[in-house]
């Protein structure tokens, strides 16, 4: 079993050497606030750490647990304020943090002649905040799902992690130091392998973001045209080597130079978003689906046989006509047709694959609209 000096001692020269490496990361891209306060995380847990350490040599406990408590219950804070700085790109305010410490502060005051109890507290604040993070994690957007469900893993277990240290300050008197010593193990781990992977992050999601101004349709962020061909040829590919079916689907709004006509270009905006909201929330993750013109969309389905493709055809038609669109307090109906097309042996290009779904598209606009047809 480690030493529980051992393990305070390696805390601070990881959170130094890990800060450090941000501060690095941050001279390279400085535009990048977020890592500089990430470091900052880091130097401010190794200092709680050296004062933590001197509880039993030193009679001070403004500074060995009010000072050091706050610097703990900061790391979090700044983790997630690297975060928002992150995802808006812009100055975040402080107040959150500032509102924080204070409240904390008071608390730790008054509890101050019991230590336990402030220590609870401090950790019952620490748990919260990682768990309020990795929540927050789900708005950073485009960043691959995985690096972010990693990530929020992380952020939930060391949450959880921390209420349990929490109970075990509270219980103290009858817990082994083996189980604290565990507990901040996985505590130590946990923050380094969440600090190795903010780098991760945000290099995936900078790469992301690059390749969504050149792919992503702007207005719905689906894939753009020129994205679709290039994405929807290999997929054809992929299919055609597996030998599996390969299935194109168009997609048109009905009637909706009408809706621009009496709602405005705006409400016909929002309602393409709302279309391809509707979409994104029907495909799966290897499908791709586009806006290739005005008010048209392509999807190209990965590994689907004909009954499925009829399957997600229909859930799609009936899920735009049955889920109302509101703009600006009124009512918009929306309906779109479908024409598909889909090629057993996959041996067809995506342009002639893209011509019979768009006459079967035609067909299903002949029959009424607000249907699907299948070439
Ligand atoms: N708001 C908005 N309108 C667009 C956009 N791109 C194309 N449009 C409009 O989409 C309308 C397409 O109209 P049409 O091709 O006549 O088709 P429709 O009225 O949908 O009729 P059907 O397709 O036959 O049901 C035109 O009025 C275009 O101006 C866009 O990005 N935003």
């Amino acid at each position: 079993m480690i030493h529980l000096p051992t393990l305070i001692i390696t805390t601070i020269i990881l959170n130094i050497v890990l800060g450090i490496t941000l501060l690095v990361i941050h001279r390279a891209i400085p535009t990048q606030k977020s890592f500089k306060t990430w470091a900052l995380a880091c130097f401010l847990f190794a200092l709680a750490n050296v004062l933590t350490s001197l509880r039993g040599t030193i009679e001070q406990p403004w500074l060995t647990i009010v000072v050091a408590d706050l610097l703990i219950i900061s790391v979090p804070l700044l983790a997630l304020h690297g975060m928002r700085q992150y995802r808006q790109q812009t100055d975040v305010p402080l107040t959150s943090i500032v509102v924080t410490l204070v409240v904390s502060t008071i608390l730790l005051l008054s509890t101050l002649s019991i230590a336990h109890v402030a220590e609870a507290m401090t950790a019952t604040l620490c748990g919260v905040i990682y768990l309020f993070a990795a929540n927050y994690l789900r708005h950073i957007r485009p960043t691959p799902r995985i690096t972010r469900q990693i990530l929020m893993g992380l952020f939930g277990i060391h949450g959880l992690l921390m209420l349990l240290m929490a109970n075990t300050a509270l219980q103290i008197a009858d817990t082994s130091e083996t189980l604290f010593t565990l507990l901040l193990m996985a505590h130590l781990m946990m923050t380094t392998m969440t600090t190795l992977l903010f780098p991760v992050l945000a290099f995936s999601h900078n790469e992301r973001r690059l390749l969504k101004i050149a792919h992503l349709d702007e207005l719905t962020e689906l894939f753009n045209r020129r994205a679709f061909f290039e994405q929807g040829a290999l997929l054809l590919a992929q299919n055609k080597q597996l030998e599996k079916p390969s299935c194109i689907l168009m997609i048109d709004l009905d009637h909706f130079k009408s809706i621009n006509d009496q709602f405005g270009h705006a409400a016909g905006d929002a309602c393409l978003r709302h279309v391809a909201e509707i979409i994104r929330r029907t495909m799966r993750e290897r499908d791709v689906a586009a806006r290739i013109g005005g008010e048209e969309f392509a999807i190209a389905l990965a590994d689907v046989d004909r009954q499925q493709a009829e399957m997600i055809s229909q859930r799609l038609v009936e899920r735009i006509a049955a889920q109302s669109f509101h703009f600006d307090g009124r009512d918009i109906e929306l309906t779109v047709s479908l024409g598909g097309i889909l090629s057993v042996r996959s041996t067809r290009s995506l342009d002639d694959l893209l011509n019979d779904a768009d006459a079967a598209l035609y067909a299903a606009k002949a029959s009424g609209r607000n249907q699907f047809k299948f070439a």
